[in-house]
């Protein structure tokens, strides 16, 4: 991990109506760290994330990629960027009529114009980059486990060979097993594949276990970003509660 930050957030409002979830927020993210955001329930890690993504607009502030301002960007410029980035939604959010390897091809097929066969290659190379082997490319979504589906979102989120993976609550809905091979395989992915990683998350395990550092959302701002180590020593009523809960005093001592 370098210290060269890959995304800041500067300044962040973001409004519904009368009802403002982000005000003045900042946030930045290094390249090839995993950074996690933790924040109560409403406090607004999805439309950040969404706002980083551009499906929303800032209603007031800028995020930069790489130092440049996303909304001076052109089209074509974002597009560009777009191929850089892996995102694995809540509920993996495969195509429920498309096989597996048709699911991680979707990318390919709408970003890059190459022969079908290659493209299949491609799907079965990310595949195994994600802990599935090749008897998972002709299942049908209805037909995998939770955490597969997972994987296969993962897979596709790789299709492009992205540089930045978003993830939200990748761990939710799995046992302590699972989750915890999840992470695992997110850490190998960082490491062999460069990766920087923004990951949402509940799960104070994965807090411990992948990420380099933690922005904590409350009171509409981002109140910290820290190492865990640091993080859990943090003096606001949220993040005690966070830690000192039974959740977090099992991760601590684990
Ligand atoms: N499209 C929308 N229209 C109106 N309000 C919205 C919309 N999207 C989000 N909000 C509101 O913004 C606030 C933040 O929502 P967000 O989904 O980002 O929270 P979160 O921190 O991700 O929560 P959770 O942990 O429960 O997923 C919530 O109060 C939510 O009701």
């Amino acid at each position: 991990m370098s210290a060269e930050p890959i995304i800041e957030v500067k300044g962040l409002r973001s409004q519904f109506g009368t009802h403002v979830v982000h005000e003045d927020l900042d946030m930045t993210v290094r390249r090839g760290e995993v950074h996690g955001i933790v924040g109560g329930s409403g406090s607004g890690k999805s439309v950040l994330v969404n706002t980083i993504l551009g499906l929303r607009k800032p209603d007031a502030g800028e995020i930069y990629f790489d130092g440049q301002a996303m909304s001076e960007m052109s089209a074509r410029d974002r597009a560009v960027l777009e191929r850089r980035w892996g995102v694995l939604f809540q509920g993996s959010a495969l195509f429920s009529s498309l096989s597996v390897r048709e699911n991680i091809m979707a990318p390919l097929r709408e970003h890059i114009d190459m022969p079908v066969s290659l493209m299949a290659e491609i799907a079965d190379l990310k595949l195994g980059m994600s802990g599935l082997g090749p008897e998972a490319a002709t299942k049908m979504p209805s037909e995998l486990s939770g955490g597969m589906k997972k994987r296969v979102g993962i897979a596709r989120a790789l299709a492009l060979d992205p540089d930045v993976l978003f993830l939200d609550e990748p761990t939710a809905g799995l046992d302590p097993v699972g989750a915890s091979k999840f992470d695992e395989m997110i850490n190998e992915l960082r490491e062999t594949l460069g990766l920087t990683v923004i990951m949402i998350t509940h799960d104070v395990d994965s807090l411990y276990a992948i990420c380099d550092r933690i922005s904590v959302i409350a009171e509409k701002k981002v109140i910290v970003t820290a190492p865990i180590e640091e993080l859990v020593e943090f003096d606001h009523p949220w993040v005690q509660d966070y830690f000192a809960g039974p959740r977090g005093r099992a991760a601590r001592s684990g």
